[in-house]
Parts: structure tokens; sequence; C-alpha cells
């Protein structure tokens, strides 16, 4: 129940928008609201990376792509800052050179947002960090849908011997039981594999796959379908790797594999997930040193606003 009208962003016809905060769409900070609905949260870490890094500056680059924002969403008739209260809760402190600690820390912060009543959208940072947060999700919902949208299934076991890696949190997190193995399912999975069996371990870990090229074999329409209903039936926590977008469409990440996403059939994608039981929502791997006249950011930041507006329109039943 909403008490009083969301605080909305700064008013870009009396601030500009290149003067106003720097928070993600120029929302308000979490210290400026009584309440929040949603909080969107830094994570600037990188420290599981196994090739580029820069993902660690992440939040800010996504909050710079976000000035842009509007506040009416007119592919979903939405209006995701004013019928829910959505504020910036900053960024996280992570330790760099420890990464169990900053693992420990991630889950802690996060937990502690969601026990004040604030759904999550996590902005930077490299995948690793989705391990700790699946794990706070689970404690309240039991194992959760995930739906990843990666060029990376993610669930390799091991790199150099370490199990905590941006190329290892599905697995770990399906070995502790936090992932729903009926109802979880990769997006835009492309590129060169290990070898074939990565495919069969993957499987057996709980994920069914849509590959990028089913998008140019089956369309948007009927991948959202399909993606309905595998997600159906309870909690779903949605995981963007903004590599799951053409390096021509985001080439500020870490590790590009061509044949990806158009951010086209990203949006329209995240814009099928209204109704379904969405319970929080990251958006990493934006690696700002790479990219390009803020092509990245932009989209990460896009890809936040509609999250938000299926948030919006789940709360008020719409
Ligand atoms: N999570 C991302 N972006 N990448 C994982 C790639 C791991 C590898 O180097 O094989
Ligand atoms: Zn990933
Ligand atoms: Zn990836």
């Amino acid at each position: 129940m909403q008490e009083q009208t969301p605080i909305g962003p700064v008013d870009a016809t009396r601030v500009p928008r290149y003067a106003g905060p720097a928070t993600f769409a120029r929302l308000p900070r979490i210290d400026e609201v009584s309440r929040a609905d949603v909080a969107v949260l830094g994570v600037p870490f990188d420290s599981g990376v196994s090739y580029r890094p820069g993902a660690r500056f992440g939040p800010g680059h996504v909050r710079a792509g976000s000035k842009l924002l509007r506040s009416y969403n007119p592919a979903l008739d939405a209006t995701p800052f004013g019928t829910q209260q959505v504020a910036d809760a900053g960024d996280i402190g992570v330790n760099p050179f420890d990464l169990g600690e900053a693992i420990e820390t991630i889950d802690r912060e996060v937990t502690t947002l969601r026990a004040d009543g604030a759904q999550l959208l996590t902005i930077g940072g490299d995948h690793t960090i989705a391990l700790p947060i699946l794990r706070s999700l689970a404690r309240d919902h039991g194992p959760v849908a995930v739906l990843h949208f990666d060029a990376h299934l993610d669930t390799w076991d091991t790199y150099f011997g370490a199990p905590y890696t941006h190329g290892t949190p599905f697995r770990r997190a399906s070995e502790e039981g936090l992932i729903d193995v009926e109802r979880s399912l990769h997006m835009g999975i492309r590129g060169p594999l290990y070898s074939k069996q990565d495919l069969e371990d993957d499987a057996v870990l709980g994920f069914q796959v849509i590959r990028s090229d089913d998008y140019e074999i089956d369309g948007v329409r009927s991948i959202v379908e399909r993606m309905r209903r595998r997600l159906t039936g309870g909690p779903v926590y949605v995981s963007v790797d903004i590599d799951v977008l053409d390096p021509a469409h985001a080439p500020g990440t870490g590790t590009p594999e061509a044949g990806g996403l158009t951010s086209r059939e990203l949006l329209n994608t995240l814009r099928g997930l209204v109704g379904l039981d969405v319970v929080g929502a990251d958006i990493v791997e934006v690696s700002p040193p790479y990219d390009h006249a803020e092509l990245t950011g932009i989209a990460a930041a896009h890809v936040g606003y509609e999250l938000l507006s299926v948030l919006a329109l789940n709360r008020t039943g719409g």
C-alpha cells in the first residue's frame, strides 16, 4: 500500500539532466525517502572476471546512461517511478582482494535492504555477484526460477581451481539448491564452449536454453511465450549479463561474443515478464573502459527501466 505519492526523478525542465544528481534516473537517494518499494543498488566488484576487467566501474556508468530516461513507458503503458517508490541505495563497499568476504558482504547488504521491504535491482559488477543475491533470496522464497540473459552459460565448475568466479555462479547456486531446476532458463546463449559436455552438465543443473540464434528462427513473440510457460508458478529472479547483447549494441563488457541480441530484442523480451512474480534482478558485466559513446551504459539503463516498469505493473496489478 503506497502511503504517499512517490518522489520521482528531478524535473529535467527545471534542472538540466547533465546538472542533476548522479543517482539512477535522477531518482532520490534512499535516505531521502521514508521507504522504498524498489532500491537500485550498485555493486562495484570485478574480482571474479576471467578476461577483461572494469565491471567495478559499472554502477556509475549505468547511472550516467540513465539520465535521459523519462517518466512514462509507452511500450508497457507504465509509470515505473510514479506507482512505486524507486530510490537509489548507492554502492556497496565490497572488498576487491577477498572474494569470500566480498560474497558475504553482498549477501548481508542485499539482505538488509530487502528486510526493509525493498525489492532490489542491482547494477554493475561481474556475474559472481548473482550467487550471494540468490542466497539471500532463497532464504526467503526457497528455490527461485532464474531467468538468465547471457552469451555464456556461467555454469562452469572452476577457473584455475577457483569455485567462485563470474563463469560459475549458477553451478554453485544449483548445487546449493537456490534454483528451481524445473523453471530456470538461459536466454541468448551463443559462442564457443569448452566442450559439448558443458551443455549436458548445464541441463543437469536445471537450465533450459534459448539460444541467440533462436531469436532469428522463432522471433521474440514465440520466445516470450516459451519463456512465460517455463517461468510461471513461482518467484523469478532475472539476471541480465549485458554481454547477451551483440558487441555492436554493448561493446563495454569483459567477455564479448559475436552474434548476440539487439537491444530491441532484449527490451521486448523483458516486457514479456509482466504478470510473472519477479522478486529481484541484476544487470551485470558492464565494463565502461571498453565502452564507446555510452552504448553499453545506455542499453543497461534501458534494461533497468523495463525491469522497473514490469515491477510497477505487477505492483498495481496492471
Ligand atoms: N559471465 C561472463 N560474462 N563470462 C563468463 C565467461 C567465462 C569464461 O571465460 O569462459
Ligand atoms: Zn555472465
Ligand atoms: Zn556473459
